[in-house]
């Protein structure tokens, strides 16, 4: 049985489906995310883990199904208005503003959620400038978080890419969020970034914050998960702590392909 640090479910879906064409990326998949804790999502490359990101983040309607948000429906609504209701994302490949500094990227997540919007606030009238100090204040904060303060006038893309990916976590949490959905963060980091990230984030859940995360390094899907669903050509095929998913069968299989291959490599999968 799982043993919920907190019995609250941030994040339903039910039956969620998305097809492009005639392929069904995201097929009727229920997935329940708790408060509070680390939530992964895995499964081979093709299995419908972005895509599903990108129905619950407003990128994608999907064609069948819902999705609730602390018991509200939000399916259907766009993007800046998940944001504006607390879900917060990164992605798989690093979306910054290459020729803006690290504060004003983590400043435009903020103007992303306000009703100005971005545009209007580089305009920068009158009635704008103490909100704009305001923000930058929020964003200096931000930057301090995830351990780049140093780097706040420098620009985006002159740091290093392992900082671009704290950078783009940073500019999420400068929305505020409840809910913090990171498309493979890991993804490019060496060993040790990738072990600063897993201590990071376990710190962050403490803030009453809840993450969903897709991983494909096993190591910090078993570091960091309290649970893991898996996800193969569109479904879930199974779901539970780490260590159950590890030694699904059905989940050893979809890594190693359909083939017969030698059933001992199970444990190679990363
Ligand atoms: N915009 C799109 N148009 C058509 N097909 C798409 C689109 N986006 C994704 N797909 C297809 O949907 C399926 C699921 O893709 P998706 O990117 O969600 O998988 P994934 O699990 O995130 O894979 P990876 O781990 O490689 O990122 C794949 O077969 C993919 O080719």
């Amino acid at each position: 049985m799982r043993n919920h640090k907190n019995a609250g479910i941030v994040l339903e879906s039910r039956n969620l489906t998305k097809r492009f064409g005639g392929l069904v990326a995201v097929g009727n998949m229920d997935l329940k995310v708790h408060r509070g804790e680390i939530s992964s999502l895995i499964g081979p490359n093709g299995a419908g883990k972005t895509t599903f990101f990108n129905v619950v983040t407003g990128i994608y309607r999907p064609d069948a199904g819902d999705i609730r948000f602390n018991g509200a429906p939000i399916d259907g609504k766009k993007p800046h208005q998940i944001v504006e209701l607390g879900i917060a994302r990164t992605f798989q490949n690093i979306r910054l503003f290459p020729n803006m500094t690290c504060l004003e990227n983590v400043m435009a997540g903020q103007h992303c959620r306000g009703a100005a919007g971005v545009w209007a606030s580089i305009a920068r009238t009158a009635g704008q400038r103490t909100e704009e100090k305001r923000i930058a204040a929020i964003a200096a904060q931000r930057l301090e978080q995830v351990g780049l303060g140093r780097l706040k006038d420098e620009l985006a893309k002159n740091i290093p890419y392992g900082n671009q990916r704290m950078l783009e976590i940073g500019r999420a949490l400068a929305t505020n969020p409840r809910l913090l959905v990171l498309d493979e963060p890991s993804s490019g980091l060496n060993d040790r970034e990738s072990e600063d990230l897993i201590v990071f984030l376990k710190n962050l859940i403490k803030e009453d914050l809840t993450i969903l995360i897709i991983e494909h390094d096993m190591n910090v899907v078993m570091g960091i998960s309290d649970w893991v669903t898996v996800m193969d050509e569109g479904r879930k095929i199974a779901e539970g702590t780490p260590e159950t998913v590890y030694n699904d069968q059905k989940v050893i299989e979809a890594y190693l392909g359909r083939d017969d291959e030698d059933e001992d490599s199970g444990t190679e999968r990363a």
